[in-house]
């Protein structure tokens, strides 16, 4: 079998066939289109938060976040201290018929990269945490989608968190609880992440994530290799829009948007790359640059319970 051909296999896999009630799947295509590679998929159809121009092209809504209110001290100091862009600098965007679905751009600054790669990397690596990444080195030649699971543990087979588990590491805590407040959403207590691994070439098949037993939104970070993100409904029947995530960039599912099936058909389009040269860092392992120049991580910090 050759790569083309070989079967989509992740996590999320067998989650299609429920909610579909004999009406047509119109996310399958959609997500096929994308994850072709040969011939190279038209991406111009790929909504760029990034560019102006595509704000009246696709009813995006852009503002500065804080605009309109203060910025706390404390806010300023976290945000700095996590290696964010200083919050004046803070974009978001909406999405027709999407409420509760936000993209922040380039929010995680490029220079602080590398290290969060590095952290979610130990994590994956401590023996610590549920991991299906490989154990010893050969990742940079790994062709399957790799995720650790931190906090409450997800369980990909029963589908379910336990009641408890241990703390997620602080800096996911503080980046969820900044970006909820900030978003207005509420307090956000994150007790559950999970880091997804891209080598390229890998896809996440269309799935909703609905074993959080709190309403909490769930906020994702991507690092490394763009991707194309499908936002979905609430059913497969409703033919998702393409969003381009990037090095840095946040996503928010909230309220209406909490429950939709999304999907990711590709990572690493040549087009759209973000590279990270030595000369721009110095300090950090080659190892480090060369898995971001190819791959793409992306960190989903969820709150499982009330409290
Ligand atoms: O990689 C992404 O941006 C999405 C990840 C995702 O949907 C998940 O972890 O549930
Ligand atoms: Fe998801």
């Amino acid at each position: 079998m050759n790569a083309n051909a070989e079967k989509i296999r992740d996590q999320y896999e067998q989650s299609e066939e429920e909610d579909l009630l004999g009406e047509e799947n119109l996310f399958r295509p959609i997500f096929k289109k994308y994850k072709k590679r040969r011939p190279m998929p038209d991406f111009s159809g790929v909504i760029d938060v990034r560019d102006s121009q595509n704000f009246t092209k696709y009813g995006v809504k852009s503002r500065f976040l804080f605009e309109n209110s203060e910025i706390l001290e404390q806010d300023r100091t976290i945000a700095e201290n996590l290696g964010l862009r200083p919050l004046p600098e803070w974009r978001v965007c909406e999405f027709p018929n999407r409420p509760g679905l936000y993209v922040l751009p380039a929010i995680l600054l490029k220079s602080h990269t590398p290290k969060w790669l590095e952290n979610c990397q130990k994590y994956a690596r401590s023996g610590e945490n549920k991991t299906n990444l490989v154990a010893h080195g050969g990742e940079m030649n790994d062709t399957s989608l790799r995720w650790t699971t931190l906090g409450i543990e997800y369980d990909w087979n029963t589908k379910e968190y336990p009641a408890d588990g241990k703390r997620v590491p602080e800096e996911f805590v503080s980046l969820a609880k900044l970006i909820s407040g900030s978003l207005k959403l509420g307090e956000m207590r994150a007790d559950a992440t999970i880091v997804n691994f891209y080598p390229p070439k890998t896809a996440l098949s269309p799935h909703v994530d609905k074993s959080e037993r709190s309403n909490a939104p769930l906020i994702s970070l991507s690092l490394g290799q763009t991707a194309v993100y499908l936002s979905g409904g609430l059913t497969l029947s409703e033919e998702p829009i393409p969003i381009w995530l990037r090095n840095g960039d946040i996503l928010v599912m909230h309220a209406a948007q909490r429950l939709v099936y999304h999907a990711i058909p590709c990572v690493g389009v040549k087009s759209q790359a973000t590279t990270f040269e030595k000369t721009e860092f110095p300090e950090t392992k080659q190892e480090t640059l060369d898995y971001l120049n190819c791959s793409r991580v992306n960190i989903t910090m969820r709150q499982v319970n009330e409290y």
